[in-house]
């Protein structure tokens, strides 16, 4: 960062002397920082790596991941290493913060401020268009039959009062701080005691609770640890942080998201942020394919931004049921990573964002540049989306815009 030179607090009459110590000056106290960032997320990248390598060499999925899970010691460091990344240096940087920030923002956008109901009004628009006005009273029954309308689903926040959410792969719980959510954070390796114990790939999905909003909350409020089992349509929204490119493979990312579907109350938010190396828009195509698998479950993309390391989607639950065509259409094929493809590593293996400035943006910064962000497009609710974070770059996609 920027410090004060040793001229500052020169006297005038030594002004022409020490003429340069007027100045502020760089003092170069990032790089030892920058040494520990790139030392920590190394220990993050290489417990993927393997897992990657096992699985690519091995092929036995359930068996590499029960090993991986019965490794204590890696296991730890990676926790270790993960909390000391949130704690010393993402906190610092817009994007280590700013993904929880933006989860917390399109949450309280949907659920609190219509974003929800403006969502339901057009789905209802839509089928109007698309059935004719007879098929549309009937259909209008059948909603109101199910409470699918907005003032159901809107009444059933604001009486219980705090958003259901579930950080899966939470770590160090970093929506505990937020009141307005009531928030679960499994992990397989917790690194803060508030974290509950939980292979979210394991967990075994019950019936659904057939409680009152309040009685739910207490539910939650006393969970045990570990976490084997869950009801079913629980959680208002659930939260795939930096988790599913931890998975070797397309097919537990599939598992994931499935599992997500299950969990989730009928307009529910699921929430992916998932890493990317590439500041241009290399992985848009990626990112289509994401989002044809995970609607294919019975969602619809909601929100979508890029930071300039990582992609953020918001999808709604919009159905119960999830698509009868799994097979054909490959759908679990479609949540690839660049690292699915590559036995050499050192490409595109932004498993967790490094945050590194390069020269030339500490000089844009040491210099006091600061850019405006970029204001990204929402196709689906045609608004202009802006970033809840000021001060840096969401780039549109042109190919994942188009539905
Ligand atoms: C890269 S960290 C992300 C931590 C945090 N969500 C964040 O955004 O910083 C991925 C986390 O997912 C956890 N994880 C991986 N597989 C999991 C599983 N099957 N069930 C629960 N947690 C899992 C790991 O232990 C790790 O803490």
């Amino acid at each position: 960062g920027l410090q004060l030179g040793k001229g500052e607090a020169t006297g005038r009459g030594r002004e022409t002397e020490n003429h340069r110590e007027l100045f502020y000056v760089p003092i170069p106290d990032e790089a030892p920082c920058k040494e520990e960032q790139e030392k920590l997320s190394g220990v993050v990248k290489n417990v993927h790596r393997k897992l990657r390598r096992k699985y690519r060499e091995v092929g036995d999925f359930d068996k590499i991941w029960r090993e991986h899970c019965e490794d204590e010691q890696t296991l730890s460091e990676y926790a270790l290493a993960m909390k000391n990344l949130a704690d010393n240096h993402w906190t610092k940087n817009c994007e280590g913060e700013g993904r929880i920030e933006w989860c917390r923002s399109v949450c309280q956008e949907y659920f609190l401020d219509g974003g929800m109901k403006r969502m339901l009004e057009k789905d209802e628009k839509s089928a109007t268009i698309a059935m004719g006005l007879t098929a549309h009273i009937m259909c209008r029954d059948i909603m109101l039959q199910l409470t699918l309308l907005p003032h159901f689903c809107c009444s059933s926040i604001s009486q219980l009062g705090k958003m259901r959410l579930l950080d899966v792969g939470s770590c160090f719980n970093p929506f505990l701080k937020f009141d307005e959510f009531l928030t679960v954070g499994i992990d397989i390796v917790p690194a803060v005691e508030s974290v509950y114990k939980c292979d979210f790939l394991n967990l075994q999905l019950q019936q659904p609770l057939q409680l009152a909003g309040d009685a739910v909350e207490a539910f939650l409020r006393q969970l045990h640890n570990p976490i084997d089992a869950l009801p079913a349509q629980l959680f208002h929204v659930v939260v795939f942080s930096l988790l599913l490119s931890y998975f070797p493979s397309p097919y537990q990312r599939w598992i994931c998201c499935k599992k997500a579907h299950e969990l989730l109350e009928l307009h529910g938010l699921l929430l992916i942020i998932t890493p990317d190396s590439s500041h241009q828009n290399r992985h848009a195509l990626m990112m289509r394919s994401w989002r044809v698998a995970v609607e294919s479950l019975g969602f619809k993309r909601y929100k979508y931004v890029k930071y300039s390391h990582m992609h953020l989607i918001a999808f709604r639950k919009v159905s119960l049921a999830t698509t009868s065509d799994l097979v054909s259409r490959n759908y679990p094929e479609m949540l690839y990573i660049p690292q699915d493809f590559h036995s050499n590593e050192e490409e595109d293996c932004a498993d967790v964002p490094v945050q590194v400035r390069s020269e030339f943006e500490d000089d844009q910064l040491a210099w006091g540049f600061t850019e405006l962000p970029d204001t990204p497009y929402d196709s689906d609710s045609g608004e202009s989306q802006s970033s809840s974070v000021p001060g840096f770059h969401e780039l549109e996609d042109p190919i994942l815009l188009q539905s």
